[in-house]
């Protein structure tokens, strides 16, 4: 039997995992890799230790399956956007650590670019994201301007630019020899420098950054193959036809495919995405417009987002940085020994706050601290900060659509909380649903892979696929839910200004 394979790159861990036509799991595997924070507002990947996982766990999902690479009909990838990533074309080694989406170090290079003719309008208008430092023009920008010679070197044509998933195809298709230096929309799309409405890289941005075309990859659909593994791996010859960054992945493998139906993705930070269709909605409460996919020569799908920083990342913080816990998993044993968060309120604005704030200057606190206050509390309080956050962006794209969300699709490692999505559901006022496979980001890129490839038809069989697993409906008095929230938002204004 025919099978897709996906490889998803994320932010903590690589996993490789493979699909029948039904869009069920036949095997996964998965291996994290080293978070590297250089110094305060720094984080740093490893590139070579991550195409090393890459490699590893692709193999060892095949071996599990009993399967071979001929039982695999396409590969799809998908991956943790925004992560930047300059190598050399001929040596295929990179100039520097691959600088991760959380990472602040551009703060100053975005002043300066704010500062130029058009300022924060003219990235807004022309990319659809605010000048921040999550982006990843201004992180070139930043390698250029601090790598010795990278800059001459660019400019000579030497250097080649890409997030995970380029640097993943341009590998598996051959790398030095031959590798196809290829991304899709989705991704271009959250580096400040595509058109939204061209699809092209923006000349005038580029140059501004002082970026040398020669460096971009050539940006193709989400959905068509790109070309075929080349390495003498266990895929050689399987054609590698899908590329969707991680959530715009998620919202396809969660088949939220019409205008209006989003999914919450809940992993390291979180991610709101509302499909807009093919209309192109300009966010006017913090949200983020983007390409949603772009299946082969169909019209451009776009979406609005909402992109928390931390969330999981702040059940990872307690556990590696305070050893409060001493897996992700125990949080919800140690927060279910409280009733509530005992008026301990956590904001992680550990990146500076993104949507709907966009505040580099905030930084984390703990408010509320009483001597009431235990270890419980502040593990609520640590899975609460993920629901409150979820309220801010959800408001915010209430607002920009004009049509309030009736209920909530989510995905991702944290939803096997049930303390929390209960919580969710109670802070929100709308029912939260978890689908049977929660692993969609890297189903999503099995789709568009299988699409391109024939081994799926349509659209159809991916609604067809879609089965719900459970419902979390709201169970709290609208007078607390409200109590709760406020005092959230006024946490969030104590975290303001902070950084000088
Ligand atoms: N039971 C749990 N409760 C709360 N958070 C969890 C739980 N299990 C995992 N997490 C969090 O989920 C995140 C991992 O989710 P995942 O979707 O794999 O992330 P990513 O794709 O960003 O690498 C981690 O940040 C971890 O702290
Ligand atoms: O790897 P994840 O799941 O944390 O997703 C990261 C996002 O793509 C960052 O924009």
């Amino acid at each position: 039997m025919p099978y897709v394979a996906a490889v998803d790159q994320g932010t903590t861990s690589t996993r490789a995992m493979i699909f029948d036509h039904s869009g069920r799991v036949v095997s996964s595997e998965q291996r994290e890799h080293e978070q590297i924070f250089p110094q305060a507002g720094w984080v740093e990947h490893n590139a070579g230790e991550i195409w090393e996982n890459t490699r590893r766990v692709t193999a060892d999902a095949l071996a599990k399956a009993d399967l071979r690479g001929s039982d695999i009909v396409a590969v799809g990838v998908t991956n943790q956007r925004e992560t930047t990533l300059v190598w050399d074309r001929t040596t295929g080694e990179p100039v520097h650590n691959a600088i991760v989406w959380q990472d602040t170090r551009t703060n100053k290079i975005i002043e300066e670019l704010g500062a130029l003719g058009g300022g924060q309008e003219r990235y807004r208008a022309k990319t659809g994201l605010p000048l921040a430092t999550y982006f990843s023009g201004p992180k070139i920008k930043w390698i250029l301007d601090n790598v010795d010679g990278a800059r001459e070197r660019a400019e000579a044509g030497e250097l080649l630019f890409g997030n995970m998933d380029t640097w993943l195809l341009w590998n598996m298709t051959g790398g030095t020899d031959g590798g196809v230096h290829v991304t899709d929309p989705t991704n271009a799309s959250r580096t400040l420098l595509m058109d939204l409405d061209t699809l092209n890289w923006d000349a005038g941005i580029a140059s501004d950054m002082g970026i040398p075309e020669s460096m971009l990859p050539e940006i193709r659909s989400s959905s068509e193959e790109y070309g075929q593994v080349r390495e003498r791996g266990v895929l050689a010859g399987v054609p590698i036809a899908g590329i969707l960054g991680d959530q715009q992945a998620a919202t396809f493998g969660q088949a939220c495919l019409s205008p209006g139906e989003a999914k919450n993705t809940y992993g390291t930070g979180n991610f709101v995405l509302l499909n807009t269709g093919t209309e192109k909605v300009m966010s006017e409460n913090g949200l983020l417009t983007t390409v949603c996919y772009k299946i082969g020569s169909n019209e451009t799908v776009y979406a609005l987002e909402g992109a928390i920083a931390v969330t999981g990342a702040l059940v990872q913080w307690l556990r590696d940085n305070l050893g409060m816990i001493s897996t992700a998993g125990e949080i919800e044993a140690l927060a279910g020994t409280v009733e509530d968060n005992g008026g301990a309120y956590f904001v992680p604005a550990f990146s500076g706050l993104f949507a709907p704030y966009w505040r580099s200057d905030a930084r984390g606190a703990i408010l509320g601290l009483t001597r009431f206050v235990n270890k419980g509390h502040l593990a609520r309080a640590v899975l609460e900060a993920t629901a409150y956050q979820t309220r801010e962006v959800i408001e915010a794209m209430n607002a920009d659509s004009g049509v309030p969300l009736k209920s909530l699709k989510v995905d991702g490692g944290m939803v096997v909380n049930e303390l929390l999505m209960q919580f969710q559901a109670d802070i929100l006022g709308v029912p939260v649903i978890r689908p049977v496979v929660s692993e969609t980001t890297a189903l999503g890129s099995a789709y568009a892979a299988g699409l391109a490839t024939g081994f799926w038809k349509s659209e159809d069989d991916i609604r067809n696929n879609w089965a719900q697993d459970h419902e979390w409906t709201p169970d709290m008095a609208e007078s607390r839910r409200d109590a709760l929230y406020r005092q959230w938002k006024k946490a969030v204004t104590k975290t303001f200004d902070w950084v000088e």
